[in-house]
């Protein structure tokens, strides 16, 4: 009888499972839910929240989903989602199992997610520098914990572990005292030196940083434990990875050859490639620079431009929509606003309406927001903005890895990835214009796919 490894990802906007069969690698089940668990911002300091509550409720849902014979014969299960983010627990207690088959989340804050923007650049510049290659910006875990430690102290004393919101899941299913966490996404946390895959200790010390808060480093394609109950019919007992990065398992489930490109359009967009195996990251970081060095598997490197601004600029588009219709007295249904908007999109090939849809800024310009330029009569259309808007999201992403760049860097193929992108022809249709590198659509491309595939190689 065949077993099965299940690969689950906790994005920002939605879960996927994917059941992929251990010995042909082939995908034999999934589904996807949205979490619809963002919080609203009441604080006034730019905060970006998730419940965390409702996104375990959404993994729930999402594994009842799949078929109950194959979660009984499942092996291993891989956890990956949103990376630079933090959600705060207190070990031990940090969910509830009494359903028996399931866990629901106890005694946990929210989910601080890596859009969080309450760390002004003021305030990081107050912050030690990092012994680290990679810079710290707003919403990364470290620079999250640094606020709470100025502003909001007594917070902190309510919680004994931390991680992402992929860790704290693997920490609650095996029922471990702490969080332990890859070098994937402790590198997204800042202040984690990726050379020596060790947390910046001394310095976080000296800074009176909550030291007990850093998860344990283990190495990404490693077990974190085995699950401490049945789970969704699966059985007590069975392997866990530690978690891993969305971004290096959406690039994992496609990228065949070192001359491959991934482009992934999810929430939010990255285009990343593999560096040369003896590439060394610099020594100090380079805060300016739209590329990033991100750890892969063993000591390769991912360059990536990893953009705050993807998906994440439609969904904020509909949801100004809905918005203005309820102002205007009209009671919007939601379901099928993208089909409508995406078809407005292409039945107008070209705007000369340009959007710069830096909505939340982007990590190495975070002042530069977005802009609506060369407006005039004739380009007010929905069309005319939806395809403007679509062209914006993907000239960022290459103003911030330019096509020369790539092909300084060898890449042939760009393989495309991510549902906002499978979903959206418009999209779709500017990154073939935008790229001059032939352009590919992963088959399950995604990064629940690429969790599950590091288990069957590495396990
Ligand atoms: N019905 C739809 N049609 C096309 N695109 C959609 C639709 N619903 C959501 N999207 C896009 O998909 C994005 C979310 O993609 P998803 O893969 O679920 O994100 P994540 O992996 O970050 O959780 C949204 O930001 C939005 O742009
Ligand atoms: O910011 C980076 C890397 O630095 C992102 O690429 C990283 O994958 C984060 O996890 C995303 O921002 C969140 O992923 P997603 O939910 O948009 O798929």
């Amino acid at each position: 009888m065949s077993s099965f490894i299940l690969g689950l990802d906790v994005g920002t906007t939605s879960v996927k499972a994917v059941l992929v069969e251990s010995d042909s690698r082939s995908v034999a089940a999934t589904h996807s839910l949205p979490t619809d668990s963002d919080l609203s911002d009441s604080s006034g300091v730019k905060a970006k929240e998730q419940d965390t509550g409702r996104i375990i409720d959404s993994v729930n849902r999402c594994l009842d989903a799949l078929p109950a014979d194959k979660l009984q014969r499942v092996s291993s299960i891989g956890l990956t989602g949103q990376m630079h983010g933090v959600v705060f627990w207190k070990a031990k207690s940090g969910c509830d199992w009494s359903s028996r088959d399931f866990f629901t989340a106890r005694n946990t804050s929210q989910l601080i997610t890596w859009q969080d923007g309450r760390c002004s650049s003021d305030f990081l510049s107050s912050l030690p520098k990092p012994d680290s290659h990679q810079s710290v910006a707003t919403g990364f875990g470290c620079a999250t914990i640094f606020w709470y430690m100025k502003h909001r102290p007594e917070f902190l004393e309510g919680f004994t572990a931390a991680g992402t919101i992929q860790d704290y899941v693997v920490s609650m299913l095996c029922g471990l005292d702490g969080c332990v966490m890859t070098p994937q996404n402790a590198a997204s946390w800042g202040f984690f030196n990726t050379s020596s895959n060790r947390w910046n200790e001394n310095i976080l010390k000296g800074a009176s940083f909550p030291l007990h808060l850093l998860p344990r480093c283990v190495s990404s394609g490693s077990l974190a434990g085995q699950t401490c109950s049945s789970w969704h019919g699966i059985p007590a007992g069975t392997p866990v990875g530690a978690a891993l990065g969305d971004f290096q398992c959406s690039v994992y489930s496609c990228m065949s050859a070192r001359t491959d490109a991934v482009l992934n359009i999810s929430t939010s967009a990255q285009v990343t490639f593999t560096m040369p195996a003896d590439f060394k990251p610099p020594d100090s970081p380079e805060p300016s620079s739209s590329i990033a060095y991100f750890p892969y598997f063993d000591s390769l490197y991912l360059a990536v431009a990893a953009s705050l601004n993807g998906g994440n600029v439609l969904a904020t588009f509909v949801e100004m929509l809905t918005a203005w219709m309820r102002e205007l007295g009209v009671e919007p249904t939601d379901s099928c606003f993208y089909e409508k908007l995406i078809n407005c999109a292409l039945n107008q090939e070209t705007s000369d309406l340009t959007v710069n849809p830096t909505i939340l800024g982007e990590r190495h310009n975070p002042l530069c927001l977005g802009q609506v330029t060369n407006i005039s009569a004739s380009n007010l259309s929905l069309g005319h903005v939806i395809r403007a808007l679509c062209r914006g999201i993907v000239s960022n992403i290459t103003s911030m890895m330019p096509a020369e760049r790539l092909q300084q860097a060898g890449v042939r193929r760009i393989v495309g990835s991510g549902s906002a992108l499978a979903r959206n022809e418009v999209l779709r249709q500017e990154v073939e214009k935008a790229f001059p590198q032939e352009l590919v659509y992963g088959q399950n491309a995604d990064s629940a796919v690429g969790v599950a595939m590091v288990l069957c190689d590495r396990l």
